[in-house]
């Protein structure tokens, strides 16, 4: 493994949007922690075998050979002359975690095909190549996936998972040393085999902007078996899936272009419990373009501007990797980035470990009330299209929940689908439940959700693909009534073990009460509440919810104790200047170690989160997009584009537009609806309109006069009604 000195691309060399936050190079206790994160990540069986790992390459190297067979086959069949059958090529390229290098055993490998231009999607893609692995015995559980948004083959391969996707380029000929990273390969390409490109264009941009790619690849391990013990790695939960955990990571790694992982790690932590969402996290700038590709702009497209997390890819078209984080997620996550601060904090000062770091999330000890959601289908193949668009759809009912509780009630969603064998094409998903903090508990109030919860079984089984056998079914069950095969093995533990959340919800009512006496009473008073609780026999509806038996972690206060840019104290001599952060980390490689390198650290990361896009944004751009309004009578005035970026960013505690200065008002982000609040709120609002706001689709169906409405124009209506 060796994590350090490979890869590395010169000290302190620019490969981000501004200078590095530090220069630091390792301390000895780096070292030794880097080391012991890596013995642990093995321990914790990460990495694969060597012979998995040749397996894999046999796998790619066939697959290879396989394309190149069926495009001379297909090249041949339509009747082409014999010199271009000869010159017919097409070729693999890796992306994703395998690509990257961070997977582990039995991961998917993603792979793109890449094929000349008479090589069609759909007859040639999905019709003879799926017909010519369909015979090969190698291949098992080939399942075409044609009308996704990026339309995939799924198989097997001599055991290994393989998503391929298929890219239909102009050129007559692929050649053999195709670079797809060059922007000319998307010309006159079509939607999918842009959105197919972009996973192998994306992977590879990340692997050229980070400074050191064996400490991005170590540090991007840890994180990523992080957020999958603290049930936070999911994209399509709302969370954040192996894509977002490697953006996150790789601009760390150019904030710190000098440190082992386990500073790498430490800083993640830092630099994103202090991050002042909505301001995007990018690793370069975002190009326009000569092909009029769409790229994220909160300035141009309105949809952008309700993404409340949004981490941006590297490569042209930049796009918004985590669209679907909502307020519910974005709170939890944060949660978690303190969680993970606190402990490496606590590291230093050796009052925890690696293993604190990675203790699992007790989700099913977390909440007094959840949500269980059963569904079944007839047969395998059902069950997993069935379960497919439940999963697209849960986002919803979190959402749902939320709103019309008015955000009284918080919904955490458990990524983790789950199995009871005893039932065939069966499987249960959960969501915690709990009185939003701070909200006055009233003796005998309840939640009636029963309305919310069938209006989201109807959306549920409006689905087009519905067959016989297709079910849903939600139920309300008590912590004490969570089904026994959630637990690994299928036994609930009969006590949990204490750790570090347990001991610092205790620390929390201990701070929070001014006598320890009276607080150990009154735990004592809650643990017999939760007893009485957990005896109910099943409650059904409506809900009857507490605050939360042992308080989670304080929700991060993004913006609340930070500083305004316009007005940074200097502190001992050290600059911060105007465009960056410019020399601040070499000076802190001098001061390594004091608290005052912490506190220009901080400071230093302020600065750089609380950059707002738009303000990045030359004035003749904005001019030019003036021009371009006065032209198209769809666009929406400019003064009401900017009230709507200066609302949201200002009701985030992000800076204003106009000014430039950094606004320090509490953070609302709760308030703040993201694309997915904006559908619900919308369907509440308008119910003759249907609406479908999927990943880059946004198009509303007015049912009175069967039209399509423009959603840009639905937004602007509904940021102006409220
Ligand atoms: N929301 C997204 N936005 C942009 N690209 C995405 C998105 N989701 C997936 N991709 C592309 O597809 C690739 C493969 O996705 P996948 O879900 O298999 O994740 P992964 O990074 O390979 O992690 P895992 O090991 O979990 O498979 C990603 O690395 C990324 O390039
Ligand atoms: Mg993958
Ligand atoms: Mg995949």
């Amino acid at each position: 493994m060796g994590s350090s000195g490979a890869g590395h691309r010169g000290s302190g060399q620019r490969l981000g949007i501004t200078d590095p936050i530090s220069l630091s190079g390792p301390t000895e206790y780096d070292v030794m922690k880097t080391l012991e994160l890596e013995k642990f990540l093995q321990e914790a069986g990460l990495y694969e075998s060597q012979e998995e790992s040749l397996n894999r390459e046999e796998v790619l190297g066939r697959l290879d050979q396989i394309v190149k067979m069926w495009i001379k086959s297909i090249t041949r069949a339509k009747g082409l002359d014999e010199q271009l059958v000869q010159e017919a090529n097409a070729k693999i390229f890796t992306f994703g975690s395998y690509r990257l290098g961070v997977h582990g055993p039995g991961a998917d490998i993603d792979t793109l095909c890449v094929g000349p231009r008479h090589a069609t999607r759909e007859e040639d893609f999905f019709g003879e190549l799926h017909r010519m692995l369909s015979e090969m015995s190698e291949v098992s559980e080939l399942h075409p996936v044609p009308d996704a948004h990026v339309p995939v083959l799924k198989f097997k391969f001599s055991g290994v998972s393989i998503d391929l996707l298929y890219a239909k380029l102009s050129l007559f000929v692929i050649p053999e040393d195709l670079d797809v990273s060059q922007d000319s390969i998307l010309q006159n390409a079509d939607e999918q085999t842009v959105r197919s490109l972009n996973g192998c264009r994306v992977t590879d941009q990340i692997l050229r902007l980070v400074p050191n790619i064996q400490n991005f690849r170590t540090t991007l391990r840890c994180m990523r078996y992080w957020a999958k013990r603290r049930g936070v790695y999911s994209n399509v939960a709302g969370f954040l899936g192996g894509i977002n955990w490697a953006l996150l990571v790789a601009r760390i790694c150019q904030l710190y272009p000098n440190a082992l992982p386990n500073m790498l790690v430490s800083r993640f932590f830092r630099v994103y419990t202090q991050w002042r969402w909505p301001n995007p996290v990018l690793l370069c700038e975002i190009e326009e373009g000569s092909l009029g590709l769409q790229i994220w702009d909160p300035r141009r497209n309105p949809k952008d501007r309700y993404h409340l997390m949004p981490i941006i890819t590297p490569a042209y078209p930049c796009m918004n990797s985590s669209y679907n984080v909502s307020s519910s997620t974005l709170r939890i996550m944060s949660e978690e980035f303190q969680r993970g601060n606190d402990i490496c904090e606590a590291m230093e000062a050796n009052r925890a470990d690696w293993n604190t770091m990675f203790e699992p999330y007790a989700f099913f000890d977390a909440y007094r009330n959840y949500l269980q959601i059963d569904i079944s289908a007839s047969n395998a193949d059902d069950l997993r299209s069935w379960k497919g668009w439940v999963e697209s759809r849960l986002r919803q009912l979190t959402l749902k929940i939320e709103r019309h509780t008015y955000n009284m009630l918080q919904c955490h969603p458990c990524p983790c689908d789950f199995t009871d064998k005893s039932r065939p094409f069966h499987c249960s998903y959960f969501m915690g439940l709990q009185r939003k903090q701070g909200v006055p508990v009233n003796e005998g109030e309840q939640f009636d959700i029963r309305l919310t919860v069938d209006e989201f079984k109807h959306a549920v089984n409006i689905y087009t693909m519905k067959k016989s056998g297709m079910e849903i079914y939600v139920s309300h069950v008590r912590r004490k009534n969570i089904p026994n095969f959630v637990f690994p093995g299928g036994v609930r533990p009969s006590r949990p073990k204490s750790t570090w959340d347990m001991r610092r919800a205790t620390e929390l009512r201990m701070e929070r009460s001014p006598e320890s006496k009276a607080v150990l009473n009154v735990s004592a008073e809650d643990g017999n509440k939760r007893r009485r609780e957990d005896s109910d026999p099943n409650p059904g509806y409506p809900i009857r919810v507490g605050c939360p038996p042992a308080p989670s972690l304080e929700v991060a206060e993004v913006g609340l104790t930070t500083v305004s840019t316009a007005s940074l104290p200097s502190i001992k001599g050290y600059e911060l200047h105007d465009n960056g952060v410019g020399e601040l980390g070499t000076r802190m490689v001098e001061n390594a170690g004091s608290e005052n390198s912490k506190e220009v650290e901080n400071l230093a990361i302020e600065k750089i989160s609380a950059v707002p896009y738009v303000e990045s944004q030359s004035l003749t751009e904005e001019l030019e997009s003036d021009v371009g309004y006065k032209n198209d009578p769809n666009e929406i005035p400019k003064s009401a584009k900017n009230s709507n970026v200066v609302s949201l960013t200002s009701d985030v505690g992000a800076p204003s537009t106009s000014s430039g200065k950094v606004s320090n008002s509490p953070a609302s982000l709760c308030m703040e609806p993201g694309p997915e609040e904006l559908e619900v709120w919308l369907a509440d609002l308008l119910p003759f309109v249907v609406f479908h706001l999927s990943e880059q689709i946004c198009c509303c169906y007015c049912l009175c006069c069967t039209c399509f409405l423009h959603v840009d124009f639905l937004f602007y209506l509904f940021r102006e009604a409220c």
